[in-house]
């Protein structure tokens, strides 16, 4: 579905060093690693945003939909939850039904200001389910959130998965249980600058090896 190589990444000096992956449909992945190795670097890497570095998309020729949610929320403040995912092409109808998906029936007049940290990471995932993602990018969803409310996303999460088995989804956590919850592969991101490799999958994940660049990577065939 995804394919990716490249030689690094520099700000003002080395993050990730080379790094080949890719991302089958209905994958499960979570990226782990230390604060600061490059986690967020490449999930934006993922998501098109760095305009240094292109993934090529395979299989069927037409556009990746990427569903983003980001470490913050990102809704804007002076617009409704209504009118957040207006912006993303919903109608109302649509805007109720997600919002429903993701336990927030009935919030839809709300503004982010009204809704605890939580709800507001909900109603920015329901955003990410308005564009109908193949791959879903998750920058650590459960950061802040006490017990409860991370388990109750995980649930959520899961169950989205569940529904839509071919949309593949990476999660950046720092909790190696997440990734035993969430995922069927685990990546971490280790060193100056960051290498790829595979530490332990959860569900059935197959390693293989990238003899151009001495990576250990893993590919789940579709
Ligand atoms: N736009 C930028 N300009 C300069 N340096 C940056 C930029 N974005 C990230 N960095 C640096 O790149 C390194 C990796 O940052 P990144 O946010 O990808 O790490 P991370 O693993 O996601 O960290 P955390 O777990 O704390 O969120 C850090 O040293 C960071 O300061």
């Amino acid at each position: 579905m995804l394919e990716l190589t490249f030689e690094g990444k520099s700000y003002q000096q080395s993050v990730l060093g080379p790094i080949s992956l890719r991302i089958h449909r209905g994958d499960r992945i979570c990226l782990l690693g230390p604060s600061g190795v490059g986690k967020t670097t490449l999930l934006n890497i993922l998501a098109g945003l760095d305009t240094e570095i292109r993934a090529t998309t395979t299989g069927p020729s037409r556009e990746l939909r990427i569903g983003y949610l980001f470490q913050e929320p990102r809704l804007l403040p002076w617009r409704t939850l209504y009118q957040n995912l207006a912006l993303v092409g919903a109608n109302r109808e649509r805007a109720a039904h997600l919002l429903g998906q993701v336990g927030l029936a009935g919030s839809g007049h709300r503004y982010p200001d009204q809704l605890s940290l939580g709800m507001a990471r909900r109603a920015a995932l329901a955003r990410c389910l308005a564009v109908q993602p193949d791959l879903l990018l998750l920058d650590e969803p459960f950061a802040s959130l006490d017990p409860e409310r991370a388990s109750e996303l995980q649930g959520l999460i899961t169950r989205l998965l569940d529904q839509s088995p071919s949309m593949a989804m990476v999660c950046v956590t720092h909790d190696e249980r997440d990734a035993q919850a969430l995922a069927s592969q685990s990546w971490w991101l280790e060193g100056s600058p960051a290498r790829l490799r595979v530490a332990g999958a959860g569900r059935g994940a197959a390693a293989e090896a990238d003899s151009r660049s001495g990576l250990t990577l893993l590919g789940r065939r579709a």
